[in-house]
């Protein structure tokens, strides 16, 4: 089956001259999660509002199941549904009101017992009469939702939808997106955090400064960054790593008064007590150790590395 959404060759220069997308190809499979990773800047919310219609490309074809979203704008659009980063709502208008007044800008005929049962999914049911204003903060990212889910579509954005959201509201929401998997929508999620797309995604893209580095299933993915370091601070520094160390993939601090060594997380432990004896026998004493996870940050560093 063709993929739902489909991203080819999309490049997007802004009039301040910046390139923040080059070139961009991907494919998105009907059913599927998919969580867009990338840094601040790296052009997640570009290429979403491309998708959407907010911003122009300067090159590049997006079809939405087969609609070009140029030329059958409306048909694309109607299938998408998106929720920003920022809040959108009318303070003063009631839960109920804001939904279907979102239903009724895509032209959709009025459907009462639509918008019932995804405020009841969305667990706003018994707020339905209530004013926006007076919804507290995960509330009125749920009604966010309600909102783009409105005009029923079969694709919906979510950029970053959680973050600055407490860990409770985080987990609602992954457990309400995967419900929301089980109906038939597609999801594209945009996201810092990597547990967010651990938890939730099939596959990963990583968006590095314009560019797609790296599409994979979330399992390979994890695979591949799933890393741990063991920082040692070691009692006299050594000049070199000696020679028998060498089968351990094992750095060197230039003062010489800190070994690291990294290891892949998801490998049974690979070696660390070893290690740790081979040090011993080898006479390298430390005073601390300590274990550390790769930050997305080191991650992304890497990857962008490994492709220069
Ligand atoms: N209207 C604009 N004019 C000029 N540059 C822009 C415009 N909008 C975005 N940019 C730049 O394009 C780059 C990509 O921005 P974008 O918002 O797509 O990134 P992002 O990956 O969504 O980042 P964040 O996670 O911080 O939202 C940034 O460097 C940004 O400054």
């Amino acid at each position: 089956m063709p993929s739902i959404l489909s991203i080819s060759g999309v490049s997007k220069t802004y009039a301040t001259g910046f390139t923040a997308l080059k070139e961009v190809n991907l494919d998105i499979e009907r059913g599927e999660i998919f969580a867009l990773l990338g840094p601040n800047g790296a052009g997640k919310t570009t290429l979403i509002s491309i998708v959407c219609g907010i911003v122009n490309r300067s090159s590049g074809t997006v079809t939405v199941d087969g609609h070009d979203i140029n030329r059958d704008y409306r048909a694309a659009r109607s299938l998408i549904g998106l929720v920003p980063q920022e809040l959108t709502i009318d303070a003063f208008e009631s839960v109920w009101a804001t939904v279907n007044y979102s239903r009724g800008l895509f032209g959709k005929p009025a459907n009462p017992a639509f918008v019932e049962k995804v405020l009841r999914d969305l667990s706003l049911w018994d707020k339905k009469d209530a004013k926006a204003i007076t919804l507290s903060g995960g509330m009125k990212r749920r009604l966010m939702i309600a909102k783009a889910l409105s005009h029923e579509p079969r694709v919906l954005f979510l950029d970053e939808p959680t973050a600055g959201v407490d860990v409770e509201l985080r987990q609602d929401m992954w457990a309400m997106v995967r419900r929301l998997r089980e109906d038939g929508v597609t999801i594209i999620l945009t996201t810092h955090y990597i547990e967010e797309a651990e938890a939730m995604a099939d596959r990963v893209g990583v968006i590095n400064r314009g560019e797609i580095i790296l599409v994979e299933n979330k399992a390979e993915l994890m695979h591949k960054l799933g890393r741990k370091r063991l920082v040692m601070e070691l009692r006299s520094p050594l000049t070199a790593i000696p020679d028998t160390f060498s089968r351990y993939a094992l750095e060197l601090s230039p003062d010489g008064g800190q070994l690291t060594y990294t290891y892949d997380n998801q490998a049974e432990r690979p070696g660390v007590a070893s290690l740790i004896r081979d040090l011993e026998a080898g006479g390298i004493q430390f005073r601390d150790i300590d274990t550390q996870n790769s930050s997305l940050e080191e991650i992304f560093v890497n990857l962008v590395r490994r492709e220069q």
